[in-house]
């Protein structure tokens, strides 16, 4: 995007016109919204129409704000001057106000990966139909209450008034099933394509739900690379229990078909993985395991994806969970796990262990995930317009050894994640120059990023795996897997693409030396 001296006092006047008529002219001569010279007429557009321009321009004009410190306006660069850029105040409470404004970046750079991330949905699946619609509408029915409430009330009654014994209005005991639970259920499992859902406490609750559905000498194929709290579960509670628990690498299909015994009853998948972002065929194996005997149950942990840009289901799978913490809430106020399917036989073991095992979340806590699901697919739109433009930045940068974000070509397995998904989440997983000190160093200078386990919400977060979301992981396992001391998990968040790369820009500057010789060595 050009943005012209002339751009801002144009665009000021057609602000004041807009504001008084309603309607706005917009600039077809000189330059049109995507920076290109035009020598058409001017036109006026409806209310409507003027809305929608009136947010392209100020999209348009955003990525060259705040790229400028105190005294570096400069007023002629024909590549990003733009006299609407806000200063930012100097603070100390909120550190990273400070460097975002008292740095510029490679505006040229910056252009080119913000216009480039217009398209980084080309080559995906389309979205699923409705989707907005359904997060919006589905299970939110105002008929069903006698108050015709648009918003589903929150029911913290912990039980139901009978008619008879045995005789209730569909509730009787809020652990067996609660009003304002079923309508996060309903919308969940409309997101999912699915027939039902059941609402959990927590990830790892559903995790353990799904396990009880087995008996002691079952077997269970896992992914090897998993969320660490799966993997610890599997490996020090399920395997003491008595299931048959076994590791294996689902992106190679042969060690799929060589892992499935006569006892199998459960498969494991997590796409992409936690956190060396592996991706898993989801299709191939789901045949081939029901292949090898149609009863074992494929279950696909989604939490990395969202409802939005996987459906599991769809792809063969018989359960689609999730850790709803992360991106289906999305504004980690929420600890929640949440289990799709179709088939009726396992709702209803679900159902009953949802019950029975009583690992339930608060009538509260499900009142948020649902709010949160209204803007899931934009929130995950935006995820991935800046992760991928982080992940671009990373990528080109010398600091930097690899960067693993199958949003990608790099990625090697992009061609299978445009096969089955819409689209890609913002988790970044990258391996910085050095080793664990450079890794702490990046981390703790940070200050737009928090230093903090999970992933999925508003708010970009950084994590060191291997000593925090996977220490429960084995040494071994770990090195295996490639969770090394220099590898760096990002959850990018949906603040201002600029800021988010300013920061990371900024921390790998006090980490590792720009030359790609880690600083580390200079100042010990
Ligand atoms: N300390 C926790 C780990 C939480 Se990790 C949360 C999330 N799944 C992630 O990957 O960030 C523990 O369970 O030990």
């Amino acid at each position: 995007m050009l943005c012209h001296k002339e751009h801002s006092s144009q665009y000021t006047a057609y602000l004041i016109y807009f504001r008084i008529t309603g309607s706005l002219c917009l600039p077809q001569a000189g330059y049109n919204l995507d920076g290109v010279p035009t020598h058409r007429r001017a036109h006026t557009l409806s209310f409507t129409h003027a809305i929608t321009h009136y947010r392209q321009f100020t999209d348009a004009i955003q990525p060259t704000m705040h790229l400028f410190g105190p005294g570096e306006e400069t007023g002629g660069n024909p590549r990003g001057t733009c006299k609407l850029h806000t200063r930012r105040q100097e603070s100390t409470r909120q550190p990273w106000r400070n460097f975002i404004s008292s740095k510029p970046i490679d505006l040229h750079r910056h252009f080119y990966m913000a216009s480039d991330n217009r398209d980084c949905f080309a080559g995906f699946c389309p979205e699923f139909r409705s989707f907005a619609t359904d997060a919006i509408h589905a299970g939110q029915e105002p008929e069903q209450w006698s108050s015709m409430a648009v918003v589903p009330p929150i029911s913290l009654s912990t039980t139901f008034k009978q008619l008879a014994p045995g005789k209730h209005a569909g509730y009787e005991y809020s652990r067996s099933g609660n009003p304002t639970r079923n309508c996060l259920e309903k919308a969940v499992a409309a997101l999912d394509g699915a027939q039902y859902c059941v609402a959990l406490a927590s990830g790892l609750a559903a995790s353990t739900t799904i396990v009880h559905m087995l008996k002691a000498g079952d077997g269970i194929v896992c992914m090897n690379d998993v969320y660490g709290g799966t993997n610890r579960y599997f490996k020090k509670i399920a395997a003491e229990i008595g299931y048959d628990i076994s590791f294996a690498d689902c992106t190679k299909l042969e060690e799929l078909k060589a892992a499935l015994k006569p006892n199998t009853k459960l498969l494991w998948i997590e796409t992409p993985t936690n956190p060396t972002m592996k991706v898993v065929d989801i299709k191939s194996c789901s045949e081939i395991t029901h292949e090898y005997n149609k009863d074992i149950v494929v279950v696909v942990d989604n939490t990395f994806m969202s409802a939005y840009f996987q459906r599991p289901l769809a792809l063969g799978a018989d359960m689609c969970m999730y850790s709803a913490t992360k991106y289906m809430n999305g504004h980690s106020d929420v600890v929640m796990g949440l289990i799709s399917v179709n088939r009726t036989d396992l709702y209803e073991k679900l159902k009953f262990l949802q019950n029975a095992l009583g690992s339930v979340p608060s009538p509260f806590d499900c009142y948020l995930c649902n709010r949160g699901l209204k803007t899931l697919h934009l929130r995950m739109k935006q995820h991935f317009r800046n992760a991928l433009a982080a992940a671009k930045f990373l990528e080109a940068d010398p600091r930097v050894e690899k960067v693993i974000f199958p949003g990608l070509p790099s990625h090697p397995q992009y061609e299978l994640m445009k096969r089955q998904c819409t689209g890609c989440p913002g988790m970044i997983t990258f391996y910085i120059k050095g080793k664990l000190e450079h890794a702490t160093a990046f981390l703790k200078n940070l200050k737009l990023f928090a230093l903090a386990e999970s992933l999925g919400g508003y708010e970009s977060l950084a994590e060191h795996p291997a000593i925090m979301t996977h220490a429960s992981v084995s040494e071994e396992q770990r090195m295996e897997l490639g969770i090394t001391d220099t590898l760096v998990r990002l959850s990018v968040g949906l603040e201002d693409e600029e800021d988010i790369i300013a920061d990371l820009d900024q921390a790998l500057g006090a980490a590792v030396k720009c030359d790609g010789v880690p600083s580390w060595f200079d100042t010990c």
